[in-house]
């Protein structure tokens, strides 16, 4: 399997990650392109990973057995259409799009009748933690199991049956890194108002929210027991826990995280 020819248009921060994670995972650097409108991300891609690059996006596209769109939803039409206008070969080769919000009908109206992959990844796949949604349109048995393979480096992989279960899997996982970060920003600020370092309140926030995540990986304990473990009655959680609840959090997560679902399904009417 590691014979395909991976090509990745748009090098930004996401086709960095999968990248990463397929280096990691043994897949050959001399099989793997990734092609950019502007020259630094390259230069970085190269040097730390080794793969080929190219300006080109039409150049990427012919050298490719699989090509992985990388680019910004927004600028994912005029991609595919430059791409049919001067590679219509292409159209015969395995597609994979990053992008959120577009839905497979898009890239039909864009590239004609492709075999695509819908994936959604997120940003945790640098570190091989992380969780990615796969939605496979057209593909045979062995494009699902090649995708599968070249994506194992990232983390969990998810297989959906329907295709509204991207745009869940963004609210779920593909965003929620941010949710997270942004919780421990909120964290680290009140932690340095107490006196901490910003690198001490940072390294002891990142390590709190590590080893409740590894409790919570390698317990049968469902979220809401552990929370239990920490909470002594009439203690200092149980008023913490109180404040949170007071404030709405449970709704908060809610009502976040259905944002993210609207904004993915107006994407997919707006673009
Ligand atoms: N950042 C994230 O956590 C996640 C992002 N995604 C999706 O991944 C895609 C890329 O997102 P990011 O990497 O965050 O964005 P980014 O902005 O970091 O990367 C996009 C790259 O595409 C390049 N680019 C723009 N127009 C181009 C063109 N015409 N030809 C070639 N390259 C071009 C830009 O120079 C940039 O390097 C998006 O569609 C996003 O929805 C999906 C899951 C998670
Ligand atoms: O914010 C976004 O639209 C992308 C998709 C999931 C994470 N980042």
């Amino acid at each position: 399997m590691n014979d395909n020819r991976v090509a990745f248009i748009g090098a930004g921060n996401m086709a960095r990650c999968v990248i990463a994670a397929m280096v990691k995972a043994g897949y050959p650097a001399e099989n793997i392109l990734a092609a950019n409108r502007s020259e630094p991300k390259l230069t970085a891609l190269k040097a730390d990973f080794a793969i080929a690059t190219s300006l080109s996006n039409i150049e990427a596209a012919r050298w490719a057995d699989v090509i992985v769109l990388a680019v910004k939803p927004q600028m994912m039409q005029q991609v595919c259409e430059q791409l049919l206008a001067e590679a219509p070969e292409c159209q015969e080769k395995l597609f994979i799009t990053l992008a959120a919000g577009l839905p497979v009908a898009r890239y039909e109206q864009w590239l004609g009748d492709i075999r695509l992959v819908r994936a959604m990844p997120n940003t945790p796949a640098l570190v091989s933690l992380g969780v990615t949604g796969l939605f496979p349109s057209r593909c045979s048995n062995y494009e699902r199991a090649f995708v599968d393979h070249i994506f194992s480096g990232t983390g969990l992989r998810v297989w959906l049956e329907h295709e509204a279960q991207i745009n869940h899997i963004i609210a779920a996982t593909g965003s929620a890194p941010a949710y997270f970060f942004y919780f421990m920003q909120a964290m680290q600020q009140k932690a340095e108002q107490l006196g901490f370092s910003s690198s001490e309140a940072k390294a002891m926030i990142a390590q709190t929210a590590l080893g409740a995540a590894t409790m919570a990986l390698q317990s049968d304990h469902s979220f809401d027991e552990l929370r239990q473990q920490v909470t002594s009655k009439g203690g200092t959680t149980h008023e913490a826990i109180s404040s949170f609840s007071a404030a709405g959090l449970e709704q908060m997560v809610a009502a976040a995280m259905q944002a993210a679902i609207d904004r993915a399904e107006e994407m997919a009417k707006t673009l």
